[in-house]
């Protein structure tokens, strides 16, 4: 019945509820909501933070033991960071010629760019403390007006909403969305019995489906993921993508109710437990870069590594597992510039941070026996194509302030090709010379693979199409550059549970042996560099452990 009175707009008349009554209620009711879904992950980090501190008498018992990390991206550098800080020896073997990994900054022709990632958050803790061990505060480069976020609806460009007030009166979503949000608690439907059955299977879209109906899906959460893992909402699996929310269903049912009382109890806990310091409530400023652009992270992790230590143009190609009774130990090869093949020495430990697919191509050996990696899954890659262009600021008719534009799936019907654009220089205006604006179009994903693949000149004409219809741009670019990424992120799909256990299994198998990275519990910056500084914890326990039990601790 209630669904019915909102469907035909007519909640006012019914009821006799005055607007404005009903404005002020809803506006403090969405207000309430939107912080406490936005502080909701912080709030579990916080919670989880507790746990994962190495204790002293770990760092004396381990110190001088040598580490072999697989992988020059922010996630490996994050591990030999701590790993070196707590006084192990470590090597890094990196593949490319160069650091970073998934972070690529350039510095042309009075422009700097990124053509991987472009902004990073501080949600975990690990980020916070590297930033401020490494005193890169000072270079932190917060965007301007980076709340202003833009998705097309009806082939324009719209403000999402800021604020509740702004949610209430934004035409980005019909009266009966906004509605259907507010009755979360009430309307969120079960799962049917055929999706339980399978629990585990349940897509992003039919969970959002379920608690906020389709528009949502369409016009909230298909431009959102796509504009975090250029994937489509029907293709990810919840379970993997959104952990936090799929575990709060599980306890609370509606997302708004769970996402309330998990607050309240993470009030009462902290008041309690913990001692709050005004003032630095970590990530309070949101997505930031650094000057320069974001190399300067892996640049500023390589920097605190010896020549020695770091082995570039390295690409591992086999791992040896040796336990003998005296002594466990690995040993791994590579190749570099194409030809030496050269046997390094011997490692207490080795953390792979290298993207599973190419872990598969690695020849293992433990005991002297071939250890078959066949049981990692093929994992299922987004190619993307980033796109720089720039234009002189007077060719840009309807130009845009704030972070950049997201475009749904549904408004391809308009013509669009991209998947979004950031206005990097709008976000960083040191980064181009004052008379062009710079953009970053992204272009491929689940949503057009075929085209992430096309060459730059044909993506020249599909971006400069886009950009005309977004912001009128007119006539060509002034500069055109065109990054491509065959496999730019792991498709967290339904058969990810499987990549899971065989990560465990790899773990559980092969003693010594950890993998991190983006992989593994989440895409972004911030949680790859999470999970080295995660893998290294486990690393100094383990070789504690090694070290007060002299006995192998798995026998071949
Ligand atoms: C286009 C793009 C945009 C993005 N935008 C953002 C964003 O704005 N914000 C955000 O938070 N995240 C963003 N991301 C995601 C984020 O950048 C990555 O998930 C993260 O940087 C991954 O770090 P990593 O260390 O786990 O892996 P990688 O960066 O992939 O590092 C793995 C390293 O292993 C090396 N390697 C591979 N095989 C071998 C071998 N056999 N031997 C030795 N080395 C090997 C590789 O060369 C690579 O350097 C973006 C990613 C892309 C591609
Ligand atoms: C349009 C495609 C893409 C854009 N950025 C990425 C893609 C695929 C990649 C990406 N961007 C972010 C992440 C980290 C995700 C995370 O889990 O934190 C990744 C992998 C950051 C990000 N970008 C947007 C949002 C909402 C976020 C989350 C962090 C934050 O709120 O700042 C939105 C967004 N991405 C792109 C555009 C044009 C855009 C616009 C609003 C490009």
């Amino acid at each position: 019945m209630i669904m019915g009175l909102i469907k035909n707009g007519t909640l006012y008349c019914r009821f006799g509820i005055s607007w404005n009554f009903a404005a002020v209620f809803f506006s403090t009711y969405f207000r309430h909501c939107f912080r406490l879904v936005r502080d909701f992950d912080s709030e579990l980090l916080q919670i989880a933070m507790a746990s994962g501190a190495v204790a002293d008498h770990q760092i004396e018992a381990v110190s001088g033991k040598r580490v072999a990390v697989v992988g020059a991206g922010v996630s490996g550098l994050a591990a030999a960071y701590k790993l070196k800080s707590r006084g192990l020896n470590v090597t890094v073997f990196e593949a490319d010629g160069r650091v970073g990994g998934k972070l690529r900054s350039v510095m042309q022709n009075g422009l700097i760019w990124d053509e991987g990632a472009n902004t990073m958050t501080e949600a975990e803790p690990e980020v916070g403390s590297l930033l401020d061990d490494l005193g890169l505060r000072e270079k932190q480069q917060f965007p301007i007006s980076q709340k202003k976020r833009y998705i097309v609806r009806n082939g324009v460009p719209v403000m999402l909403p800021t604020n509740p007030i702004e949610l209430v009166t934004s035409s980005v979503l019909s009266t009966q969305s906004k509605f259907q949000i507010l009755l979360e608690p009430f309307l969120w439907k079960k799962k049917s019995s055929k999706v339980s059955d399978a629990s585990a299977e349940e897509s992003v879209s039919e969970f959002f489906q379920r608690h906020f109906g389709q528009e949502v899906v369409d016009y909230l959460i298909d431009p959102f993921v796509g504009g975090t893992s250029a994937a489509d909402p029907d293709s990810l699996s919840m379970k993997h993508s959104f952990p936090d929310l799929w575990n709060v269903e599980k306890s609370f049912g509606s997302i708004i109710v769970g996402a309330i009382r998990t607050k309240f109890a993470a009030k009462g806990g902290k008041s309690r437990d913990t001692k709050s310091s005004p003032g630095t409530k970590k990530g309070s400023r949101g997505s930031f870069s650094f000057k320069g652009g974001m190399q300067i992270l892996p640049d500023t992790l390589c920097k605190s590594l010896s020549h020695d230590e770091i082995n570039l143009d390295s690409k591992v190609l086999s791992l040896s597992y040796n336990s003998g009774s005296r002594q466990e130990n690995w040993s791994l090869s590579c190749v570099s510039h194409n030809e030496t093949q050269r046997q390094n020495p011997h490692y207490d430990a080795v953390i792979m941070t290298a993207p599973l697919c190419n872990v598969k191509e690695m020849k293992v050996m433990k005991g002297g026996q071939p250890f078959q990696l066949n049981f990692l899954p093929e994992i299922n890659y987004m190619p993307l194509s980033v796109l720089i262009t720039t234009f002189t600021k007077e060719k840009v008719k309807r130009p845009l302030e704030g972070f950049g534009v997201l475009i749904p799936s549904k408004e391809q019907k308009h013509g669009f090709k991209t998947l979004g654009t950031l206005f990097s220089s709008m976000m960083f205006p040191d980064r181009s010379p004052s008379d062009v604006h710079l953009y970053t179009t992204f272009i491929g994903g689940s949503r057009n693979q075929e085209l992430a693949k096309a060459s730059t000149d044909e993506l020249k004409q599909v971006v400069t199409s886009d950009l005309q219809r977004l912001l009128g741009v007119e006539g060509e670019p002034v500069s055109v550059n065109h990054y491509y990424w065959r496999k730019a992120f792991p498709l967290y799909d339904s058969s990810y549970d499987s990549v899971m256990e065989a990560i465990d299994k790899m773990e559980n198998d092969l003693p010594g042996f950890f993998y991190a990275g983006n992989h593994r519990g989440g895409l972004s910056v911030g949680k790859s560099i999470a999970s080295g500084c995660k893998a290294a914890d486990l690393v100094i326990s383990y070789l504690e452990s090694c070290s007060n039990d002299k006995k192998p601790n798995d026998s071949l």
